[in-house]
């Protein structure tokens, strides 16, 4: 195409949502009006689905659950009046405990204000706080936020030695909707014993977010924390921002959450509309679809061109891949559909894989995130006339040309600054978009049945290295690892025994391995 009838399809194809401000350009996908009557009635069907969904229908099946987070934002939405309470009182637990925190009337025993918040969570439990903490916090935020969301010992070392002498005044949010999953608990416990450690108390200093009667809830009230936070049965973690889940860290550090959840609320509407070219969600999927040819057969690129969105590549990779990348879809047969999400930041990755997005293998389609406001303040001139932003803002336009004149696709979302209500407005957008296009595709985008193999997985090995510390110590002699899951009935875990004893012997745990370490099968295993 030259560049008048680009120009043209620019224009053609522009989506502007003026009260957040947002543009959508999606004229640099390649698909031609055929494409879009085609997808007509699948798209239909997934207005319809959305439909239904917002209504309250169980749009998990396997799990038998409701998919609410639409309704976080506009109460009114919800199925039921119990319902739209439960919401509208979360929101006024976190304002009141929030307020009491910053006023000093809910303190730490040992200091006049709590002056951190460790928040421990993974994946939706972590992503969306993390990614909001770092595009919106204030430089100087009431209350610093640290994140534990790893079962690393050495991250977990890091983030309590910065902490140092602040740990008597740090807050502890743990987060899990389960409040059984091993990561945060993992965290939780060391927390608790770096807190022993200085005569400090767990209960006096930490708070909960979780499902009322999960195993952290009980944990949670009878021993006496702070304070709990529910989050419903009908929100997935991937899907949390605006919940308790999002919303108290946010308010915590002085985010305004009213202006977030006020964002969303207002992508919702425009997202709600039933037709394909006035729904920027849908446009969204609709070249999703394009691209990968509703396979996925290409990667989303998410390229913010403004240092403060850089998280957002991670979030979406949750939102996007553990939505969408399932192995059946809604009748059983085997699909094995996804989308895979990364990138970083622009013009950063310029001088590191854009080389290969320009003229290697052309698996990906990038999705260029642009800020039109540079800075708060006037900028200064780089050379005459130019600034910094111009460079980034060429950098972005540049990139985006060059990828397209080489046969790569591109969409660009351009909004005029980052606050807490564009920031909700993305979040809503892209949650909408996934919505619409797992059942373009007719996946559950809402359960994540390979999540839970791999948690299972690594359940076993702990038993194996129980029942195999087990034998070891009761042998005075070594012994080769092949015996010693000969012993425990574990042949077919060899490899894995292997691994476990070579972790403990590293660590100092008791276990000495002697031999080759080129050569495992020869290596002996002896309990000191
Ligand atoms: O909040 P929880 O229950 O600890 O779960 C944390 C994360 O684990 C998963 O269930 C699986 O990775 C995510 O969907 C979820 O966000």
């Amino acid at each position: 195409m030259d560049a008048i009838t680009l120009w043209q399809r620019y224009q053609d194809w522009l989506y502007y949502h003026e009260e957040i401000g947002l543009y959508l350009d999606i004229s640099r996908i390649r698909f031609d009006q055929a494409f879009l009557e085609a997808m007509k009635p699948k798209f239909d069907g997934a207005f319809r689905d959305m439909e239904a969904l917002e209504g309250g229908a169980i749009a998990n099946p396997d799990e038998q659950r409701m998919v609410g987070h639409y309704w976080l934002r506009n109460p009114e939405l919800a199925p039921t009046p119990q319902i739209k309470q439960q919401i509208i009182d979360t929101v006024n637990k976190i304002e009141t405990f929030v307020a009491k925190v910053h006023k000093g009337e809910i303190k730490p025993p040992q200091a006049e204000k709590f002056t951190d918040l460790l928040s421990i969570g993974i994946g939706g439990s972590a992503l969306g706080p993390q990614f909001v903490a770092d595009a919106l916090a204030p430089d100087y935020p009431l209350i610093n936020i640290h994140f534990i969301d790893n079962s690393d010992p050495d991250g977990i070392d890091r983030i309590l030695q910065r902490l140092g002498d602040r740990l008597k005044s740090t807050l502890i949010l743990v987060i899990s909707k389960s409040g059984g999953t091993p990561e945060p608990r993992n965290g939780m416990m060391e927390v608790k014993q770096a807190l022993l450690n200085q005569n400090l108390h767990f209960r006096d200093q930490a708070i909960a977010t979780t499902q009322i009667g999960s195993k952290l809830y009980q944990e949670a009230t009878s021993q006496g924390w702070l304070e709990t936070f529910p989050m419903e049965d009908w929100i997935g973690g991937r899907t949390s921002e605006m919940s308790a889940v999002g919303l108290l860290p946010a308010a915590l550090q002085g985010i305004d959450i009213h202006a977030l959840l006020q964002g969303a609320k207002t992508m919702d509407i425009a997202t709600r509309q039933p037709d394909i070219k006035t729904n920027p969600a849908a446009l969204l999927a609709l070249s999703w679809y394009a691209v990968g040819g509703g396979r996925g057969q290409k990667d989303m690129v998410i390229l913010p061109y403004k240092d403060r969105l850089i998280l957002l590549s991670r979030y979406l990779q949750q939102l996007v891949m553990e939505s969408l990348g399932k192995e059946k879809d809604l009748e059983g047969n085997i699909v094995n559909q996804g989308i895979s999400v990364y990138g970083n930041k622009g013009s950063t990755d310029q001088h590191a894989y854009v080389q290969q997005l320009r003229d290697g293998v052309p698996n990906f389609f990038a999705t260029f995130i642009e800020v039109l406001r540079d800075r708060q303040k006037p900028s200064p001139e780089i050379e005459p006339g130019v600034t910094a932003g111009d460079y980034l803002s060429g950098f972005l336009q540049g990139t985006r040309e060059a990828l397209y004149d080489n046969q790569r696709d591109s969409i660009t979302v351009t909004i005029t600054e980052v606050n807490p209500y564009t920031v909700g407005a993305l979040v809503a957008l892209y949650e909408r978009a996934v919505s619409l296009y797992a059942s373009l595709v007719n996946i559950n985008a809402y359960h994540q049945p390979g999540v839970e193999a791999g948690k299972k997985a690594a359940a076993q090995v702990l038993e194996l290295q129980h029942q195999g510390l087990q034998v070891l110590r009761g042998h005075s002699q070594g012994i080769s690892i092949s015996d010693l899951a000969a012993k425990i009935d574990a042949q077919e875990q060899v490899e894995t025994l292997y691994k476990i004893l070579r972790h403990l012997a590293a660590n100092d745990r008791g276990v000495e391995l002697s031999g080759d370490p080129s050569k495992p099968a020869q290596l002996i295993a002896k309990w000191r």
